[in-house]
C-alpha cells in the first residue's frame, strides 16, 4: 500500500515525478484532479509518449554540469527564465489562458522548474489526460507535436528555465491540428514505439 507524505506527494523519493490520470470534474483546474482511487503514470509510459525527465539541482543551475551535459547533448543553446507571477509577467491572466489552452507546438517544449510548482498535461494515446506535477529540480521536454497545457497549482507560483534549440519559437497551435506537421510526425513516432493504430482526432 503506498501512503502520502508531508509535502502531498505519494513518494518520498525527490527523484520521481509524479503524474497520473485526470478526473472529469470542471472544478478548478490548480486542483489535482486525481481519479478515485489515484491512477498513476510510470516515468516509462510518459518516455512511449516522447516525454523525457530529468531531476536536477536546482539550486546550482547556474554551474550545473547534469544540466549543462543535457544542453549541450541536445542543442539547447537558448536559455531564458520566466518567473510567473503578475508582477514580472505582462498580461499575466491571458497568459495562463492561454497556457491552458490545449495547443501543439512546432519543436519541443523543455522546461525546468527552478521554484515553485505547477502541471503539465499532455495527451496520451488514447486521448486521456495526465497530469505532470513539476517542482524545483524537474526537467522535462515535451516533444513536438503532442497536445499539452499547462497550470500553475494551488501554490500559484513557479520559476522556470526555458530551453530551446536556436531562435525560440514559442508559437501555440490550438487543437485540432491533425495536419500540421509536427502533430503527424508525433502520431508516426508513436505508431512507430509502439504499434498502437491511433485514430484521428
Ligand atoms: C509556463 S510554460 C508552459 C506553457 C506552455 O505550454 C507554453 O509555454 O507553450
Ligand atoms: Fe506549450
Amino acid at each position: 500500500m503506498s501512503s502520502y507524505h508531508s509535502s502531498g506527494r505519494l513518494s518520498d523519493n525527490p527523484m520521481a515525478i509524479e503524474a497520473w490520470f485526470m478526473d472529469e470534474s470542471r472544478e478548478d483546474k490548480r486542483l489535482p484532479h486525481h481519479r478515485s482511487p489515484p491512477e498513476f503514470v510510470s516515468l516509462d509510459y510518459l518516455a512511449e509518449l516522447g516525454v523525457l525527465y530529468w531531476h536536477l539541482n536546482p539550486k546550482d543551475y547556474e554551474n550545473d554540469e547534469e544540466l549543462q551535459k543535457i544542453r549541450e547533448d541536445r542543442g539547447y543553446n537558448y536559455m531564458d527564465l520566466l518567473d510567473l507571477c503578475p508582477e514580472k509577467v505582462q498580461n499575466y491572466e491571458e497568459k495562463l489562458k492561454n497556457f491552458y489552452t490545449e495547443h501543439i507546438h512546432g519543436d519541443e517544449e523543455i522546461r525546468y522548474c527552478l521554484e515553485g510548482s505547477g502541471y503539465f498535461d499532455v495527451r496520451d494515446k488514447n486521448d486521456r489526460w495526465i497530469r505532470i506535477w513539476i517542482n524545483a529540480g524537474d526537467l522535462i521536454v515535451l516533444p513536438a507535436g503532442i497536445y499539452h497545457r499547462f497550470t500553475l497549482n494551488t501554490s500559484n507560483y513557479i520559476k522556470l528555465m526555458r530551453l530551446f534549440v536556436g531562435e525560440p519559437v514559442w508559437r501555440a497551435f490550438n487543437r485540432p491540428q491533425e495536419e500540421h506537421p509536427a502533430r503527424k510526425e508525433y502520431i508516426k513516432s508513436l505508431v512507430e514505439k509502439v504499434g498502437v493504430a491511433l485514430e484521428a482526432h
